[in-house]
């Protein structure tokens, strides 16, 4: 990953600077990231990004030319030696890559000098929030498309190349089966998929003629783009003529895409125009400006098709376009003890839970189905012979008495005082991951629609600490 280290908000550096004259810049503090909704009303989030964070911070290091830069911006020479040296020497614990989540769970914990947690913090908002929001939209259009394939081909509509490039390997997290970005195919060894576009058919003087130089270039992976002028007059039966010479040579055709047009009503008439020419496994693509409504909508209307390309709604998650991660104080150390912190706010959801924290995932034993999400302080225990009660932290009277379950810990070691621990892993073990971590929700929390919302509780010690906190600072208005 190339230097990032400039990639943060002016404000951090600014502070850092400010810790530094104040001479409380190795003072050890903890923050914490969570978001507070799930993206497109989803019932989860997918979180993704993790090995970009790792890789940022594992190359976080001012050049002399970043530091000059840093110069002109009038911060002086004790400011620029202090970043000369810098090198990320704290402790993060972070949900596995691919975890599923839900609002207001740490999903990543600084623990680190604040002249450190400081700087990380856009770098880290901007790498999670960004893969997590496509990796989560993407899953909704693959429940939509019910284990059909699904292509990514957004990158010629994504924000920007890294948007293109992050989001191919995001979506891939989310349930993609490849993506049409070849950069995004090398660097995350996903695999790339293509069929042709109009200009393609436009470029010779017969739709007939283009299908037949593509079947001759391609005679083992010929898939036809039907639409260009009348997809039932002229390309379905110019592509089943030259699916019938191919198979004289020899040659299984591998099917056609449909790109305009009725796509439910196309694709029924294509359906049966190619079986009853003989080609009963040549599949049906559709593409053109689908999300997970529309492919929805396709197979209620019994749309016959195998294979869903995606871009635009996908790569940019056009009806939520940004998942709003943020990053909280959540403790300082004094005297070799944290001290937590809160911040009040007039909204009781946006007060944030203090401290240093962990958070456990509790399995029904007989079904392997997770009943709830506990916050609780990193110290606390759980006995897990006894039956645990759990109550909702605003509601306080639901309450629910949990027996038989097991326990999780979700946030795990990422960096040990600057040494990383996390073991990087391939994209489809990623992938395969989401799929487990979403086979143990229950169906209530995966429709696309009104889903239920998933507990997430604190435990009885947080959430008194949590009232303290904030009672104290209704009486005497300070922390
Ligand atoms: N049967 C259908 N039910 C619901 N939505 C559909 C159906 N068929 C197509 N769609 C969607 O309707 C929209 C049609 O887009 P649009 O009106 O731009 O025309 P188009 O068919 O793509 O034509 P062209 O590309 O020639 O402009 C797309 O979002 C497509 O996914
Ligand atoms: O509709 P999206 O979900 O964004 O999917 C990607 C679109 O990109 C291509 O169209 P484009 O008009 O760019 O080129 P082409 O049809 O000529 O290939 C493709 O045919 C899809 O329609
Ligand atoms: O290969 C395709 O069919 C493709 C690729 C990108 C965008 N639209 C379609």
């Amino acid at each position: 990953m190339k230097n990032l280290a400039l990639l943060t908000d002016f404000y951090q550096l600014t502070m850092m600077n400010g810790y530094l004259n104040n001479n409380i810049h190795k003072d050890t503090v903890v923050f914490d990231m969570f978001f507070r909704k799930n993206p497109c009303d989803n019932g989860f989030t997918i979180i993704a990004g993790i090995e970009q964070m790792i890789e940022y911070i594992e190359n976080l290091k001012f050049t002399e030319e970043d530091l000059d830069y840093i110069q002109s911006l009038g911060f002086d020479d004790l400011f620029i030696n202090e970043l000369r040296n810098f090198k990320f020497s704290g402790t993060i614990y972070g949900v596995k890559e691919g975890s599923v989540m839900f609002p207001g769970e740490p999903i990543i914990r600084v623990k680190a000098t604040c002249f450190e947690a400081q700087l990380i913090e856009t770098a880290i908002l901007n790498i999670v929030n960004f893969q997590s929001l496509i990796a989560t939209k993407a899953s909704r259009i693959c429940t939509a498309a019910k284990g059909d394939s699904v292509f990514e081909f957004g990158l010629r509509r994504a924000q920007g190349p890294d948007a293109g490039i992050y989001g191919a390997r995001a979506a891939v997290i989310g349930g993609c089966s490849s993506t049409s970005n070849v950069l995004a195919g090398k660097m995350f060894d996903i695999p790339v998929v293509g069929t042709q576009a109009h200009s393609w058919i436009q470029t010779f003087d017969t739709e007939l003629e283009a299908f037949r130089a593509y079947a001759k270039t391609y005679p083992d992976k010929c898939m036809l783009l039907v639409d260009t002028y009348d997809t039932i007059q002229s390309g379905v039966p110019n592509a089943i003529t030259v699916f019938n010479e191919l198979r004289q040579l020899g040659y299984e055709p591998r099917g056609i895409r449909i790109d305009s047009g009725d796509l439910a009503y196309l694709s029924k008439r294509a359906r049966k125009m190619l079986d009853e020419a003989g080609f009963p496994n040549a599949l049906i693509v559709a593409s053109s400006d689908l999300d997970e409504d529309t492919i929805h909508s396709l197979k209620i209307q019994g749309a016959v098709i195998n294979g869903w390309g995606v871009g635009t709604n996908l790569i940019t998650s056009k009806d939520c376009p940004a998942l709003g991660g943020v990053y909280k104080l959540a403790a300082v150390e004094k005297n070799n003890g944290l001290i937590p912190k809160i911040k009040i706010s007039e909204n009781p959801e946006k007060i944030t839970n203090p401290g240093y924290k962990k958070v456990v995932r509790i399995y029904e034993k007989c079904s392997g189905k997770a009943q709830a999400d506990l916050i609780m302080l990193e110290d606390e225990i759980i006995e897990r012979n006894k039956p645990l009660t759990i109550f909702h932290p605003v509601y306080t009277w639901k309450k629910k008495v949990i027996a038989n379950y097991e326990v999780r810990e979700l946030l795990i070691p990422i960096f040990e005082e600057g040494i990383l621990k996390y073991k990087k892993q391939s994209i489809q073990d990623i992938q395969n991951y989401v799929k487990e971590e979403i086979s143990t929700l229950w169906p209530e929390y995966l429709r696309l629609k009104k889903p239920e919302f998933y507990k997430v509780d604190l435990s009885k010690k947080l959430w008194d600490l949590k009232q303290t906190m904030v009672n104290q600072y209704k009486e005497s208005g300070e922390i």
